[in-house]
């Protein structure tokens, strides 16, 4: 099983919802980066379980616990391990399901391919495992706020209700990171709906990336578009992800995507910040497409181990929507990935390299 993401910027994590711990061990990271501890928990607290009526009820603190790296409030340059304990697993919930497979969970693969699992929360294919992530991405943060450059996110579509404005300073006060408050009522409104309806809605969230400097990505194989899909379809329950227009490019004419230039830059931004897997220096926009939660509390038809067809009735505490938390993971993947850009983009080319070390 391989569990480290990025090359230079890296990290690994470790841990499984119903263990003792989870966390991450960040590699890569610039010596003398100041630890701002408050605001790491501060991305964590954003992500964490049990705030409101619109995410999981299972209640955890979420401590971020620094272990290595840092002294006297700045990083050393090696690796900064990170832990979270965990409070409140109540694994007993899951000993009606430990032989059988949820429906879109991971329990049927995971059970075949490695013969052992799990079964308390999926272990490792639960998205607790995204607090870990949130962790590192905060310390990403604190190395693009540094460099000026800034990564938000929002809710835009819950269950196909959209926005139809983009407003990224509602959403720190928003309860579901909606974008857009003139369709936030109708979102919770669909997300309650499905909740009491013992099932479950998908949702899109949009990442921006602001002030990311020209040439970030490589022109082949390491697209920065390829690196940015690899991360958000590496979180947990996310179908698709759209690079600026996305799949609406494929419906328009070369005249309508284009995006003019003059002096003063681009005239639209369909590209979504990127060209020929470069950033080119605007706004980079992805749009990540979560599916309905797999945990739902109506009766579904299932198999065993034994391959018995069952009915597979769950308990436990689930997101009804796993889009509202899911933005925060993929705001931090995207800091993860261009924190790891920046470090690899030194010395691409000559001019650069007599600006670092003549
Ligand atoms: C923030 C977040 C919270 C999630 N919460 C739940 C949950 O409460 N219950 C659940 O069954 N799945 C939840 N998921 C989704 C599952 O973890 C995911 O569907 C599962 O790992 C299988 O992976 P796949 O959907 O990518 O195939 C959540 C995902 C994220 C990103
Ligand atoms: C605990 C969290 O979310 C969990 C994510 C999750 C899943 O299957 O992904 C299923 C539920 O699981 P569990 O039984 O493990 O509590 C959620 O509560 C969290 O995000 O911190």
């Amino acid at each position: 099983m391989n569990n480290t993401f990025g090359r230079a910027f890296s990290f690994t994590t470790f841990g499984e919802s119903h263990g003792r711990a989870l966390g991450c061990v960040v590699d890569g990271v610039p010596a003398g980066l100041v630890m701002d501890e408050a605001f790491i928990q501060g991305e964590l607290d954003r992500r964490k379980p049990g705030q409101n009526k619109f995410a999981t009820a299972r209640k955890e603190g979420d401590k971020v616990e620094i272990l290595s790296g840092v002294f006297e409030g700045v990083s050393t340059g090696t690796p900064i391990a990170m832990v979270i304990f965990n409070e409140n697993q109540k694994s007993g919930d899951y000993e009606n399901v430990k032989n059988l497979f949820r429906p879109g969970h991971a329990d049927f693969t995971y059970f075949h391919k490695y013969g052992i699992r799990d079964y308390r929360g999926g272990g490792r294919s639960s998205a607790r495992e995204t607090a870990a992530r949130v962790a590192a991405g905060a310390i990403a943060k604190l190395l693009l706020n540094t460099l000026h450059v800034k990564v938000q996110s929002g809710i835009c579509a819950i269950g196909g209700i959209e926005a139809q404005q983009y407003d990224f300073e509602r959403v720190a006060e928003s309860e579901i990171y909606a974008l857009d408050g003139s369709v936030e009522e109708a979102q919770k409104a669909k997300i309650l709906e499905a909740k009491n309806a013992h099932d479950s809605v998908g949702g899109v969230a949009l990442v921006q990336i602001v002030g990311a400097p020209i040439g970030l990505g490589e022109p082949l194989y390491y697209k920065l578009d390829a690196l940015l899909a690899d991360a958000m379809m590496g979180i947990n329950g996310v179908k698709g992800v759209e690079i600026g227009e996305g799949f609406q490019a494929s419906r328009l004419m070369g005249s309508q995507n284009n995006d003019a230039m003059s002096k003063k830059g681009f005239a639209s931004n369909h590209s979504g910040g990127i060209l020929g897997g470069m950033s080119n220096g605007d706004t980079i926009t992805c749009k990540v497409y979560f599916k309905p939660t797999p945990s739902i509390f109506l009766s579904q038809e299932t198999i065993d181990t034994q391959g018995t067809e069952l009915i597979c009735n769950l308990k436990g505490r689930h997101d009804p929507c796993i889009a509202v938390r899911g933005s925060v993971v993929a705001e931090s993947m995207a800091a993860l990935v261009i924190a790891d850009l920046l470090l690899l983009n030194l010395g691409a080319s000559m001019e650069h390299l007599k600006k670092i070390y003549m």
